[in-house]
């Protein structure tokens, strides 16, 4: 994987405030506060139905929630508007949909009408940005053709295009073996120290999350610990939940 640091990040200070959801009369996230800081990966762990894509998509304001997200440039205090990547934890693409990663990719960064001849100076951009993940070769396949490892390669150069101050990923989990989800950890590894990235993942692979964290999070409706790996795993939370 090629990377060079752009310095995407600098010093800044995210923070997510008191995110409330209720579905009905069903509370299902209460009172999160999670403060973010660049250069990190924070993990959300939780059992199934915790809420963990339930706060993505709040932050993505997706859902109705309260509560907010603020961005603070530290250099002279000012708050601004973030700007924020994400992968999902899957796409659903018909194997014979005659879409390809270039096309795929310049509808999301471009108004250039895809169905027009290949515009040089965006196709050129595109590879750039594909080759930071070693899929440049992949550029004039068709999406549906992928593995599940090299779509999940495109999505991470779709996401950090422009770069993001924010990168919010879920876990992959369909089409990607183990080794492929290893992978996954060591590129968004990779990424979050050469760009200085604040990362947010949610996942449910608790030996890679020990090994690659910086910060866990357990939530489950309602923040029960958070910390570095270790003071999660050996909290009395995490072991009612997990043991
Ligand atoms: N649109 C919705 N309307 C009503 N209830 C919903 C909706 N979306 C999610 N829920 C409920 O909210 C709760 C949290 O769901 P969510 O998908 O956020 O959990 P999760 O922690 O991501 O679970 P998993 O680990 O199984 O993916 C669940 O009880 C779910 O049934």
């Amino acid at each position: 994987m090629e990377l060079e640091n752009k310095g995407a990040c600098g010093r800044h200070c995210i923070k997510i405030n008191d995110i409330n959801v209720n579905f009905g009369s069903e509370k299902i996230l209460e009172n999160i506060y999670i403060h973010i800081h660049c250069g990190s990966l924070t993990v959300l762990i939780g059992p199934n139905g915790a809420g963990k894509s339930t706060l993505l998509k709040s932050i993505l304001g997706e859902i109705k929630h309260t509560g907010n997200i603020s961005f603070t440039d530290l250099k002279d205090n000012t708050k601004q508007k973030i700007r924020i990547g994400y992968v999902p934890q899957n796409i659903n693409i018909e194997h014979d949909i005659p879409i390809t990663v270039y096309d795929l990719f310049a509808s999301y960064i471009s108004n250039y009408p895809v169905w027009l001849r290949k515009n040089k100076k965006l196709y050129q951009k595109i590879y750039e940005q594909l080759k930071i993940f070693s899929i440049e070769d992949c550029i004039d396949k068709q999406v549906g053709k992928l593995s599940g490892g090299q779509l999940q390669r495109v999505l991470l150069s779709i996401a950090i295009t422009p770069m993001p101050n924010l990168l919010i990923l879920d876990e992959p989990v369909s089409g990607i073996d183990r080794n492929g989800v290893r992978d996954f950890y060591r590129i968004v590894s990779k990424m979050k120290e050469k760009y200085d990235m604040a990362i947010l993942l949610v996942s449910h692979d608790l030996n890679l999350v020990k090994k690659y964290a910086d910060k866990v999070i357990l939530i489950n409706h309602k923040i029960l610990c958070q910390g570095t790996p270790e003071e999660v795993y050996n909290d009395a939370n995490f072991k009612e939940i997990f043991d």
